[in-house]
């Protein structure tokens, strides 16, 4: 039987920019073009109360494909770093503020984790040789994982279909990279010698908990989505 859901479009109820990039990427292996919350008029603010990232996940999706009346995925996503006792886990997004900027999570993440500004722990010292052991063998300050969920509500067939995937690494001192988005350039795999915004977007998409939890979707859900 046809999959009267089946189209050439993605829904996504996210405003995240660098989401929408690394799904766009990974849909158009299959063809799929990603819509975002952004190419949509009207749609509304949602409010993600849940407690888990499952729960905010469905929230999300629930939300806007009652509105649309398609079937709709969403992404809740978060960094758990085991030194601050999983913080800031649900709360990553917000993490420094309503609405915050990357750039003050990223800065509250180091605050809380002690770190000491690079400038001042390099100082005084030879020009070039502690800036060499920094790219070799970064400060670890916790490990940590990307956890992300999906949800895809389907109005048209009434279900709800669920996964989850996470990504493990470390918190390093210094924010290093400029790809990715939001946590990524502290977080840093051991075995890759990189962080996650030193990585090309292929190869995010091939590690990160959302290429795990898409990769667990397809595995429950085979043939829808795609
Ligand atoms: O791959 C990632 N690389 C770095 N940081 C990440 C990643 N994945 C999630 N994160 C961080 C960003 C944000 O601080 C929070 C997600 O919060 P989350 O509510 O799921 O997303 P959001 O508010 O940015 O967009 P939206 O809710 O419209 O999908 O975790
Ligand atoms: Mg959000």
């Amino acid at each position: 039987m046809p999959d009267r859901s089946a189209s050439g479009v993605v829904v996504i109820a996210t405003r995240n920019k660098g989401k929408v990039r690394e799904f766009a990427h990974y849909f158009a292996r299959f063809g799929k073009e990603v819509r975002s919350l952004d190419d949509f008029d009207d749609m509304p603010d949602i409010v993600e109360d849940g407690a888990t990232f499952a729960a905010n996940a469905r929230i999300k999706a629930s939300a806007i494909a009652g509105r649309l009346n398609l079937p709709v995925l969403a992404d809740d996503s978060g960094l758990c770093v085991d030194a601050l006792g999983g913080d800031p886990g649900v709360y990553s997004a917000r993490y420094a503020g309503e609405h915050a900027a990357d750039a003050a999570n990223n800065a509250k993440l180091l605050r809380e984790l002690g770190a000491v500004s690079a400038a001042a722990a390099r100082a005084p010292g030879p020009p070039d040789g502690p800036e060499a052991a920094d790219a070799a063998a970064p400060q670890v300050l916790s490990t940590a994982r990307f956890v992300c969920a999906l949800a895809l509500v389907d109005p048209l067939r009434g279900d709800t279909l669920e996964a989850e995937g996470t990504c493990e690494g470390v918190i390093i001192a210094e924010p290093r990279g400029t790809d990715g988005f939001g946590y990524d350039p502290l977080f840093y795999l051991p075995e890759r010698g990189l962080t996650m915004a030193e990585l090309p977007l292929e190869e995010k998409n091939a590690i990160s908990h959302r290429a795990a939890a898409l990769r667990q979707f397809f595995e429950r859900h085979s043939g829808r989505l795609t």
